[in-house]
C-alpha cells in the first residue's frame, strides 16, 4: 500500500476538487478559514514544485446565502442566476487567499460541450497548459449560467476528472466531508468501513457509493464514476476529508489517508480519451452480443452485421454510443455513416454495402482506432 502511496509524492501535476458540502460550512456561506487552509497547503505544494489545478464547486451554495434563500431553487432559471452570483464571491475569495502568498489565479468556466468539440477541447488544452506553465493556478467551475441538461456535466467530480484527462494530471484529489470512502454510506451506517485503497475500475465499488447530502449534488456514485474516467489516462484518485488537517501536504508526504483508487496500467492515447469524454453522443447503435465480444475481446472494428437497432439523427463523423441489448454502454466511437444510411445496411455483411446503398465509404461502421471500449 505504502508504494502505491509513494507515487503521490512523486506526482508532479495535481488535480484538486473541492465539493460544496465542505466549502460551504452547512449551508452558512464560504468557509473563508478552510478556503484560507487549502490555499495555504497548495501555496506550500506549488512552491515543492507541484502544478496544481483546483476544481470548485460552492457557486449556487454561495448563491443561495447572497440571496437568501432558505433552500436550492427548483427552476432552472433561478439555479443558474444563483450560480452567477455566488461565483463572484467563490473566485473572489481564491484570488485573494491565494495572492497573500504571491500566487495568481485565473478563472475557467466549462460545459460538457467545450470538451465535446474537438477544436475547443484542445484550446481548452492549451490554456491550462499555458496557466500552469506560468505558475498561475486556474480555478475551475461548470458554467453555470449556460449549461442546460444536453451541455452540462451535471457534477463537478466528473469536471474534475474530465480536466484531469485533458491536462495528463498524474493526481485527482476529491475532497469532501467524509474520511474517504466507505463500504457503505457512513452517514446512514456508523459502522461503515474506511475503503484505504482500491482499484477504480473494481465493478463492485459502484454498488457501495451511494447518493450525497443537502448541498452536494453527487454524493459517493459521481466520485467513484470520477476515479474511473480520471484512470483512462493513468490517473490515480483519492477521495479525502478537507477537514483533516494538513490533508493535501500530508498525502504529498506518502500519508495513507482517505480513499486512494488506483488507475489500471494500461492507459488510453490522448484521442481515445477525448472519445471517451462524450457524455453525450448523437445516438446510440444497439450491438449483438457477438459485436460485444469482438469489441470488448478482440479490440475489433465495429461492423454493420453485428449490430441489431440504430437510434437517433446523427451524421456521419459524430460520436455514437454502442450499447448491447440491455442498452448497457459498451463502447463510444465516431460513426462512418449517418443515421439514415447506418439504418439500411445493420445486419448486413460487409460485400453487401454497395448493393444495399448505391456506394460505400468503409466496410466499418465504426473503424477500431476511432473508437474506445468503456
Ligand atoms: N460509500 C460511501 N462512502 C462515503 N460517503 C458516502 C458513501 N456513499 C454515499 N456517501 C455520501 O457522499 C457524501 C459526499 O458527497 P457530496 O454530498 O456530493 O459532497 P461534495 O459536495 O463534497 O461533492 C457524503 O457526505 C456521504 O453521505
Ligand atoms: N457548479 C456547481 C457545483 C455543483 C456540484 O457538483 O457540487 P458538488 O457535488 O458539491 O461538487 C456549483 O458551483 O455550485
Amino acid at each position: 500500500m505504502t508504494e502505491n502511496r509513494e507515487r503521490l509524492q512523486k506526482a508532479k501535476r495535481w488535480v484538486v476538487k473541492i465539493g460544496s458540502a465542505l466549502l460551504t460550512a452547512n449551508g452558512q456561506g464560504l468557509d473563508q478559514e478552510a478556503m484560507a487552509s487549502w490555499v495555504r497547503q497548495m501555496a506550500t505544494l506549488a512552491d515543492r514544485g507541484i502544478e496544481l489545478i483546483l476544481v470548485s464547486s460552492g457557486a449556487v451554495a454561495e448563491g443561495m446565502v447572497r440571496m437568501g434563500l432558505p433552500g436550492r431553487p427548483s427552476s432552472l432559471h433561478e439555479l443558474q442566476a444563483c450560480a452567477a452570483i455566488g461565483q463572484m464571491g467563490l473566485v473572489q475569495a481564491y484570488e485573494s487567499h491565494f495572492r497573500t502568498h504571491g500566487l495568481k489565479t485565473a478563472q475557467i468556466l466549462l460545459t460538457h460541450e467545450d470538451l465535446a468539440d474537438r477544436t475547443r477541447y484542445l484550446n481548452a488544452r492549451s490554456t491550462l497548459n499555458a496557466l500552469v506553465t506560468w505558475g498561475v493556478i486556474p480555478v475551475i467551475n461548470e458554467n453555470d449560467t449556460v449549461a442546460t441538461d444536453e451541455i452540462r456535466f451535471g457534477d463537478n467530480d466528473t469536471l474534475a476528472a474530465l480536466v484531469a484527462n485533458l491536462i495528463d494530471a498524474e493526481v485527482l484529489i476529491i475532497l469532501t466531508d467524509q474520511e474517504g470512502m466507505f463500504d457503505r454510506d457512513p452517514r446512514h451506517n456508523p459502522d461503515a468501513v474506511l475503503l484505504p485503497e482500491v482499484r477504480a475500475l473494481d465493478d463492485a465499488l459502484m454498488a457501495m457509493a451511494g447518493g450525497g447530502g443537502v448541498l452536494g449534488r453527487g454524493g459517493m456514485v459521481t466520485k467513484v464514476r470520477a476515479a474511473r474516467y480520471a484512470a483512462r489516462s493513468g490517473c490515480s484518485t483519492v477521495i479525502a476529508s478537507g477537514q483533516s488537517q494538513d490533508v493535501l501536504v500530508n498525502l504529498a508526504g506518502g500519508a495513507v489517508l482517505g480513499t486512494l483508487l488506483l488507475p489500471d496500467e494500461d492507459r488510453l492515447d490522448a484521442r481515445k480519451q477525448w472519445l471517451a469524454a462524450h457524455l453525450q453522443t448523437a445516438g446510440r447503435l444497439v450491438l449483438d452480443d457477438g459485436a460485444v465480444q469482438a469489441l470488448r475481446n478482440h479490440g475489433s472494428s465495429l461492423l454493420p452485421v453485428g449490430v441489431v437497432q440504430v437510434e437517433g439523427g446523427f451524421s456521419r463523423g459524430e460520436v455514437v454510443a454502442c450499447v448491447d441489448v440491455h442498452g448497457r454502454q459498451v463502447a463510444v466511437g465516431l460513426v462512418n455513416y449517418g443515421a439514415e444510411d447506418a439504418a439500411k445496411i445493420i445486419g448486413k455483411t460487409s460485400e453487401r454495402l454497395v448493393e444495399v446503398l448505391g456506394y460505400m465509404d468503409e466496410e466499418e461502421l465504426m473503424h477500431r482506432d476511432n473508437l474506445v471500449v468503456l
